[in-house]
Order: structure tokens, then sequence, then C-alpha cells
């Protein structure tokens, strides 16, 4: 699914007035009747809502609203935040047409007409949608203050009040924290920022029909990743297929005290559908690694507790393996980077470099020019900061990221709430999965190994970053469904994963 800015969204809507075509009116009554149709199956009839309305076409979405919910006997108030002398020509339409059904409109002028707000109130704010252009100041600050401040719970049409589309806002804009947000058609890349969290809450899409051909058209960077494109990238297996269709994989990983990362990312690679995986260990992993992941072969490294590179036997040239994966648990030994800067000028296909490996290329920044074309790079903010430099906002951040994958022709999943996949042609996936029950240790090791299988079968770089990170956020919310959050454990993830 793309993500669009605030021009093309208003050239959305123009492209769906001409073409369907459709009265700009009755538009803003499509979207309204699909914004009731979530709200009535969310709030029951006898839910006291106050509509607190802007003078534009968010305000006119918010009199339709009011007037729909009304012939739906919800006790409805509408309260009128009149912050300019003129309204949109939309808004003055629902306005008459809201007139017919009650008079019970109020105006909010002045502070003392904001009303009081009751913890079993619902607030719909339709003050200000994507045509936002300013931080919000005067009435319509305090308006937004005063909701904030409400117990009441509030669902935001289209977009937060105050809350850009899609460019940074100021430290002490004044923005609605809504607990929903239902917006039309398409995701809004303001959604897709940690930092906005607490201005989006939880956000459905509600399709209004919008032209199709011109959002196939529309040129964007950004896209939201959705279950049904997800399914599209995935394989499908020959009968006639055997071990050696679905690769070789080789795993770096571990060092003394963190082996259970190689048994972690192990077990993912060989559940994410690996031919077959041979797992470099220090020596101490050893017996571990053979007791807990039998699929797997398994190299002893030289070192008894870190990984140098060095094995005994005459073990396969790590160019012998379709793809490696290196980094969960490895530390950062000087016998390791050393590893690292022997094995980086050998390889030519793309390698999967996680946790500490990221680490090591942090502090050694020249390895980036070594890294084979079409690597898969997975750091967490903290570890791409190391990777690149700090940042004032989400936004930078994006861009930084754009620019760290082109410059290196590599895929860098940023990972988090909605993990951002840059790809070297510049553009961002975010993904729709996930859940804060990831947050615990060894999930990073799991996508790891998924990722490692992913390019091991053949997928390429950007198709195996969009569909592992998606897999894997599924795995943690069948995991969140089943038990809960709290107490996921990284191995419950890998349990939990399919790919059908
Ligand atoms: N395709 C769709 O998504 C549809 C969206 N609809 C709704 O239309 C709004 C966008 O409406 P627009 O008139 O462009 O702007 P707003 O209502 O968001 O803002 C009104 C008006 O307010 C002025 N303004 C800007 N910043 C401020 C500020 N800080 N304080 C005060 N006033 C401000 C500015 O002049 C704006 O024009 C979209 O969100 C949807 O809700 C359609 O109804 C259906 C299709
Ligand atoms: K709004």
């Amino acid at each position: 699914m793309k993500i669009l800015n605030v021009d093309q969204i208003r050239a959305l809507d123009q492209s769906t007035i001409l073409h369907e075509p459709i009265a700009p009116i009755n538009l803003m009554e499509r979207a309204a009747l699909a914004f009731v149709d979530w709200f009535i199956d969310h709030f029951p009839v006898t839910t006291p809502t106050k509509v607190f309305c802007g003078l534009g076409n968010n305000g006119g979405d918010g009199l339709s609203i009011a007037r729909l919910l009304l012939e739906r006997d919800y006790p409805v108030e509408v309260q009128v935040v009149r912050y300019a002398p003129r309204e949109s020509d939309d808004f003055m339409h629902n306005h008459r047409r809201l007139k017919l059904v009650t008079e019970n409109i109020k105006y909010i002028e002045f502070s003392r007409d904001i009303p009081a707000l009751r913890h079993n109130e619902v607030v719909i704010d339709a003050i200000l949608g994507t045509g936002l252009s300013r931080p919000t100041e005067g009435i319509v600050k305090e308006t937004i203050a005063a909701i904030n401040r409400a117990p009441a719970s509030v669902v935001s049409v289209d977009i937060a009040s105050g809350l850009y589309t899609d460019q940074p806002n100021g430290p002490n804009d004044v923005i609605i924290e809504p607990d929903y947000t239902v917006t039309f058609q398409l995701p809004k890349l303001a959604f897709m920022l940690p930092k906005n969290g607490r201005y989006v809450g939880n956000w459905q899409i509600v399709d209004i029909r919008l032209h199709k051909r011109y959002i196939d058209l529309a040129p964007t960077a950004y896209y939201f990743t959705q279950p049904s494109e997800a399914k599209l990238l995935l394989h499908k297996r020959d009968r006639y297929a055997n071990k050696g269709t679905f690769g070789h994989a080789l795993l770096y990983a571990g060092s003394f005290g963190k082996i259970g990362a190689a048994v972690l990312s192990a077990r993912a690679c060989l559940r994410s559908g690996v031919g077959l995986l041979t797992v470099q260990v220090p020596r101490c992993g050893y017996l571990v690694l053979q007791t807990a992941v039998p699929e797997a072969m398994c190299l002893a490294d030289d070192h008894q507790t870190l990984l140098t590179g060095a094995t005994e036997i005459s073990s396969p040239a790590p160019t012998d393996f379709t793809t490696i994966g290196i980094g969960p648990g490895i530390g950062k030994a000087p016998e390791t980077l050393a590893m690292l800067k022997k094995l980086l000028p050998t390889l030519k296909k793309p390698i999967v470099v996680d946790a500490d490996a990221l680490n090591l290329l942090s502090e050694n920044r020249e390895l980036l020019d070594q890294l084979p074309p079409n690597s898969i790079l997975t750091p967490h903010p903290k570890e791409f900061e190391r990777l690149t430099q700090k940042w004032d906002n989400d936004y930078q951040k994006l861009d930084i990221l754009r620019e760290f994958a082109k410059k290196y022709t590599i895929v860098v999943v940023l990972k988090g709430a909605y993990s951002a996949i840059a790809t070297p042609d510049g553009d961002i996936h975010f993904n729709s999965t996930g859940n804060p029950g990831l947050s615990t240790g060894g999930t990073g090791d799991v996508l790891t190994g998924i990722l490692t299988a992913l390019v091991a079968q053949g997928y390429d770089s950007v198709e195996a970053a969009v569909l592992g990170v998606f897999a894997h956020g599924l795995a943690g919310d069948r995991v969140a469904e089943q038990r809960g959050p709290i107490g996921m454990v990284a191995s419950d993830v890998i349990d939990a994963l399919r790919w059908d």
C-alpha cells in the first residue's frame, strides 16, 4: 500500500471528484459514512458524543458525521471551533444540512465557550485534518489542550488535529492525543513514526473508494506492507525440490555466554525454509549447538570462547555457502574484528549483518564499502545511530536511512514499531505487523535467522527483508494473541512462524 504526501492526497481528492465523477460534498458524505460505520462498531448508541469541528473539510466531515450519528439516535452535540471568519464551501453546505436535523450546534470562539468533557463521553476530533499548514494557536490550541486534559475518549477524523501529515511538528506544538484515528483510504507518513505514537493512537483505515488509477500511478518512496502484498512475495515450493534447492546457509554466531543467540538464529533459519544450515560457533558452543539444534551442522572455531574464523578441520570456504548471516552474540573481540576484515573482501553475494557485527562496522566504517551489494543490515535505532549519526527527528532519520542504503547499495531494516526497510533504490517499506511483546532479548537473533534463510532460498534482498520482517512480526502477533505481549520469549516467535 502506498503512502502519499499531503499534496498527492489533495490531488487524489480532486482526481476522484473529476474521474468518478463525484461532487465534493458527496465525497465528504462518503468519508463521513465510512467513519460512522467504524464508530457505531466501536461505541454503543447510548454514548454521549461531542463532535468538535473546524472550518475546513475536516470540519465539514465532522458536521456530516454528527448529522449521521444523530439520525442513528446517538446523543450528539456539535461544537464548532470558530477560529477564522471564513468556512469552506463544503463546510457551509454540511452546516446547513445539519441545522435541518438539530439546533444543538454550539460555537467556540473564546476559552469560556469550551465545554466540560466527562469520562463517559467520546470526543470526535474534526477540527483540523491534512490541511494543517501552521502550528495550532489561539482558540484552536486552547480547545485541543482542553480535549487532551479531559478524561473523555477521543477519535480523530483522518488525522489528529495539529499533527502534520508528512513533516515534523515543532517541540511545543499542541496536538490532539487520540485513542483512535480513523483515516481515509491510505495511511499517513506521520503514523509510521515512533515519536508520533501519542498523536495517532490505534489507527484504522477506512476505504472511501478514491481514484485507484491515481493511486496506482502516483510516485512515492513510502509503502506500508499489507498482508496480501507479503503473501504475494512467498515463493511456492516445487514438488521435485530437494534440500539443495533451498540453499545452504552459514551463520557466524555466538560467544562465551551468548551461545543462545546462535541457537535462536539457527532455529529460526531452519524454521524459515533453508535447505541446509551450518553454524560456526566458538568451541564452547559446539556441544550446545549440536544438542539444541541437531538439524544444523556445526563448525567449532579454534578459539574456545569467541569467533576467529579459523577451524581445525578443512571446512568449506565461506564462499561455498549460498549466503552468510553474521552477528548474533558474536561480541566485538579484536580476533572477531580480524575475522570480519578477512571475510568481507572475499564475499560477492548478499549477506545478513546484525548485532555486534553492525557495531564492528560502526567502529570500522571503512568496512562498509566492502559489504557485498544488496546485503541486509538489521540495526535497531541505537545501532543505526552508531552506524551513521544522531538525528533531530524521525523525518531526518528516514532521510539518513534512505541515503545510507543508497550509498552502500544495501537493504537496511531499521527495527522498531513499523520497522522501516530502506532499499538501495531509495524506497522505504514500513512493516505492518508486530507488537511491543517483541521487545525481548533474542528476537533480533530470530530475525537474522529468518532473513538468512530467505536469502539462501533465492529471495532477492528487498523481498527477503519485507517478507521476513512481516512474518517475524506476524509470528509475534500470534504469540501475543495466545498469551499476551508480556512474557513473550524469542523462542515463542520461532515456534509461531508460518510460511503459508
Ligand atoms: N481524500 C481524503 O482524504 C478526503 C479528505 N477529506 C477531508 O478533508 C480534510 C482536509 O481538508 P482541508 O480543507 O484541506 O483542510 P483542513 O480541514 O485540514 O483544515 C482547514 C483549514 O484550516 C486552515 N488551517 C491550517 N492550519 C491551521 C491552524 N494551525 N489553525 C487554524 N487553521 C488552520 C487551513 O486554511 C485549512 O484549509 C481531510 O483531513 C479530510 O478530513 C474530505 O472530506 C473527503 C476526502
Ligand atoms: K482531525
